[in-house]
């Protein structure tokens, strides 16, 4: 009874943290699962009733008073010993996330190689999200908070074995911005997974690349000096695509972002796809001739003004290396042309950024929770800012 109340009590405040992200939790949740899933703890306890039973039966109808005794004795003795075991195999955790999971000692030993992961079923007839769009008409999820849960995605990631690299740019004075921008990875970016931070700068020997985890790698690349910001801009495109190739940057998904940012809450593998891209604070409520596009047909980034789904910000976009490959190439050539017919675009690598992901629709879509601005009026529909951009400084 004791084993049996200890789960109880254990299953109660394990489940928990399991909820999606921005879910309520009711009193009864704790109840309602342990009920619902933990059968392997209740077949345990069910079968050992009746088999203590059986034996006391046994015991008391069968046996003279003399041995009645003994066997009593012994019988009491042998439940205590299960039930002291159990209480200790029961509170093994390998890890905290078993602790956390309930994926303890008893039940690994009765469900061998089994990650057990307990939390709400899912209710169809339920949308987790009612005021913001979730899916796109070409059926990208669109990531907002309350719209996943963090564990189950941990869970199907960890499976692929991947490692996640994050790129950024800080060359000229923006060097100074690295140290808040790494510290807050560390903090914040992709905690339990396999990163590797791909810094490119101008100044290599100013650059402090430091990370506090034993699993993380920083790898500083030297590049040239340019004599504008939208060289440099323009320029990552062409960086990333050589380097993809040439296997400096080695990883399975590149999250690419700019050294102005800071990440001010978890991000992790929810944000990860082929192809993603981020809403633009200032314009995702927007009808879309106020986006910014480029609109001189003169311009490889041209978009009519009756096309177009979203204004996406390219300071932030991630997605399958081969895919930020192809995009990053692409736009590297499109500014390449215009370059020879002397033109720049309006925002430049982000006029081209737009104007492939009109054509290459993005497979997951961020809410601008993942590059919010101070400068911009909060509403309801943002309910955790997880990147900050235009923390500049210098
Ligand atoms: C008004 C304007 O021009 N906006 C552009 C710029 O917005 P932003 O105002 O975000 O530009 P920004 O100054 O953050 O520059 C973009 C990024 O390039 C890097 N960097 C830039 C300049 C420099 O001297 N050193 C350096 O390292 C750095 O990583 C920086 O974060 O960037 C966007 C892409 O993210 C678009 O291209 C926008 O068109
Ligand atoms: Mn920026």
């Amino acid at each position: 009874m004791r084993s049996f109340c200890t789960c109880i009590n254990d299953h109660f405040w394990r489940e928990m943290p399991q909820l999606q992200e921005g879910q309520q939790v009711s009193i009864f949740h704790g109840f309602t699962m342990f009920w619902d899933t933990d059968t392997y703890v209740m077949d345990i306890f069910i079968f050992r009733s009746i088999v203590a039973a059986a034996a006391i039966f046994y015991i008391y109808k069968y046996t003279e008073n003399s041995t009645r005794c003994y066997l009593s004795l012994l019988l009491f003795s042998l439940s205590l010993i299960v039930i002291f075991v159990d209480i200790y195999l029961y509170r093994q955790c390998d890890t905290e996330k078993d602790c956390h999971t309930g994926n303890t000692g008893m039940l690994k030993a009765f469900n061998p190689g089994s990650e057990r992961l307990i939390y709400e079923k899912p209710n169809i007839l339920q949308p987790p999200r009612t005021n913001v769009m979730i899916v796109t008409p070409w059926l990208a999820p669109v990531v907002w908070t309350g719209t996943f849960n963090r564990d189950i995605l941990n869970q199907q990631f960890k499976d692929k074995n991947s490692t996640i690299g994050l790129s950024v740019f800080a060359l000229g004075g923006y060097w100074k911005l690295l140290k808040a921008f790494l510290e807050t990875s560390d903090k914040f970016f992709m905690m339990g997974h396999k990163v590797i931070y791909y810094v490119y700068t101008d100044q290599p020997d100013k650059v402090e690349c430091t990370t506090i985890h034993n699993d993380r790698e920083c790898k500083v690349y030297k590049t040239s000096s340019y004599d504008s910001k939208a060289r440099v801009f323009m320029k990552r495109m062409e960086i990333l695509h050589l380097d993809i190739k040439s296997k400096k940057i080695d990883v399975q998904y590149l999250v690419c972002a700019d050294v102005d940012i800071v990440f001010h809450d978890q991000v992790g593998v929810e944000i990860l796809s082929d192809l993603v891209a981020t809403l633009h604070p200032g314009y995702y409520k927007t009808d879309r001739s106020y986006f910014t596009y480029e609109r001189r047909t003169s311009s490889q980034a041209y978009i009519p003004s009756n096309e177009g789904d979203f204004y996406y910000q390219a300071n932030f976009f991630a997605g399958k290396v081969q895919e930020i490959y192809q995009m990053t190439k692409s736009c590297d050539e499109a500014i390449k042309i215009d370059d020879s017919n002397g033109i720049i675009a309006v925002y430049h690598d982000e006029s081209h950024f737009n104007k492939y992901l009109l054509h290459h629709k993005p497979t997951k879509i961020l809410s601008p929770e993942y590059i919010w601005s101070w400068t911009i009026r909060r509403t309801s529909d943002i309910q955790t800012i997880r990147v900050i951009h235009g923390e500049k400084n210098i």
